[in-house]
């Protein structure tokens, strides 16, 4: 089958804002990290199935710190984007901002990067995805850095020998 036509970052682009409840605080009153994660985890999801035009599904998520509480009461936005196409698989950003419902206290809270597996819809196996047209200076750095992250999260993973690695090995480079 045919790689399907290149898509640009916008057309995928996903945001979404969710009210933070009682329910999905803890005793501090603090959004729970897990409910971030699936928050987090939808947006990237809804992203990747957009570019794809495929079922999708999370391969990992790179690290995420939280280092900024949210409270019971804020409201959250979350921006999802793909960042690079690889074979089967796309990285997708996410950066989550939160305020009050009355829009003060405005903050850049968390961000992460997901990594997506598209799947053929009769056999679930991983198949080719669309490729990624980078069109702004800041689509570009990210899609040119998203091979160095790729390659980490599969050194990591233990998919890839740090070896089979040079774009990462070209950090601890010498300059
Ligand atoms: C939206 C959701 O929350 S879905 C629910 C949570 N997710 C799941 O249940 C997924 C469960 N996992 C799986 O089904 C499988 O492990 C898959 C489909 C992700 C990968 O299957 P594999 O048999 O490893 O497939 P394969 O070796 O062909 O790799 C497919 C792609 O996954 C990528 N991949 C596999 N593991 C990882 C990983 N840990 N990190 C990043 N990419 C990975 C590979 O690099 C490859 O990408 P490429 O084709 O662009 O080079």
């Amino acid at each position: 089958m045919s790689r399907p036509l290149p898509k640009r970052v916008a057309e995928s682009f996903t945001t979404m804002s969710e009210l933070v409840m009682p329910n999905d605080t803890n005793p501090q009153d603090n959004l729970m990290g897990g409910n971030m994660l699936r928050w987090m985890d939808i947006c990237c999801a809804i992203c990747a199935g957009k570019h794809c035009a495929r079922p999708v599904v999370t391969a990992s998520v790179d690290n995420v710190a939280f280092k900024s509480a949210i409270k019971n009461g804020e409201v959250i936005t979350l921006e999802a984007s793909v960042t690079r196409a690889f074979n089967t698989s796309i990285e997708v950003y996410v950066e989550v901002f939160a305020a009050t419902m009355q829009g003060t206290h405005p903050r850049r809270t968390h961000h992460a990067y997901f990594t997506f597996v598209a799947l053929d819809k009769d056999h679930g196996s991983p198949v080719q995805v669309p490729e990624l047209i980078p069109l702004t200076e800041m689509e570009q750095q990210r899609y040119t850095d998203a091979l160095r992250r790729r390659e980490l999260r599969l050194v990591l993973a233990g998919r890839l020998k740090p070896e089979q690695a040079p774009h990462l090995q070209e950090l601890f480079r010498p300059q």
